[in-house]
């Protein structure tokens, strides 16, 4: 692709619903790998600049976690859609250019389209992670039911017919995320230290002899 500076040597791709907590556990894994060999894309990202953009809303807040982004989510759902049924891609090329870490967090599929692309492009460096929440704890975490939201594709799209390479229970009463996490950071520091072999850059004095 055109602006990518790198090929990732992992791509994980996380799905998971609302307040499941994809953010937090994609923060988690970022703090303990460091944000030179980790980047969070977030496919929501481009697609609230170009929805804020054409109808004159507050960016920061619409990226924020608070009451804002709910009061348009219904309708960026229906906007976001209709773009990606013209180019399922388009939000997942944006959010991706120019990443140039060797592991990437892609924190917010929804469609099996996101994983799939991310699949095509990188066939040997993507695994998909589901994070999972009873309905208990997401709605202490301030979630509720909210009908043409909690129904739709938005956040139904992977529920079914994907077989997730890793699944994280971001619960209290779960192993805790230390421990569930420790083999994807194996992975990751795995991915990290080779790439960083093959991305070295050898002086050419030494390719001429
Ligand atoms: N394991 C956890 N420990 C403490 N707080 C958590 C945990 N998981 C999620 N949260 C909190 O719950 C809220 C929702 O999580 P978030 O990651 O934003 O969910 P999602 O991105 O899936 O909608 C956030 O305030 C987050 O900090
Ligand atoms: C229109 C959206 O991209 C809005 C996503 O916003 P966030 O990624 O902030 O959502 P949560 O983490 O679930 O609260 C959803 C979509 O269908 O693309």
């Amino acid at each position: 692709m055109e602006d990518r500076v790198s090929e990732p040597g992992l791509v994980l791709v996380f799905s998971g619903k609302r307040k499941s907590g994809k953010d937090y556990v994609t923060e988690q894994i970022q703090k303990r790998l460091g944000s030179d060999v980790c980047c969070i894309l977030r496919l929501s990202g481009p697609l609230k600049e170009q929805y804020a953009q054409e109808h004159g809303l507050d960016l920061d807040q619409l990226m924020g976690p608070g009451p804002y982004k709910e009061q348009y989510r219904a309708d960026m759902i229906r906007w976001g859609e209709c773009r990606r049924r013209q180019d399922p891609g388009f939000f997942c090329r944006l959010a991706s250019r120019g990443a140039c870490q060797p592991v990437w967090l892609v924190s917010d599929a929804r469609r099996l389209s996101d994983l799939q692309w991310f699949q095509a492009e990188f066939p040997q460096q993507t695994q998909s992670v589901r994070v999972q929440s009873s309905e208990k704890t997401r709605s202490q975490r301030g979630w509720s039911f909210t009908a043409g939201v909690d129904d739709a594709e938005s956040e139904c799209g992977l529920d079914n017919g994907v077989e997730f390479d890793w699944i994280v229970i971001n619960e209290a009463d779960a192993p805790s995320l230390d421990e569930q996490l420790r083999p994807i950071l194996q992975l990751a520091e795995e991915a990290a230290s080779t790439s960083s072999v093959t991305d070295q850059v050898v002086p050419p004095t030494e390719l001429t002899g």
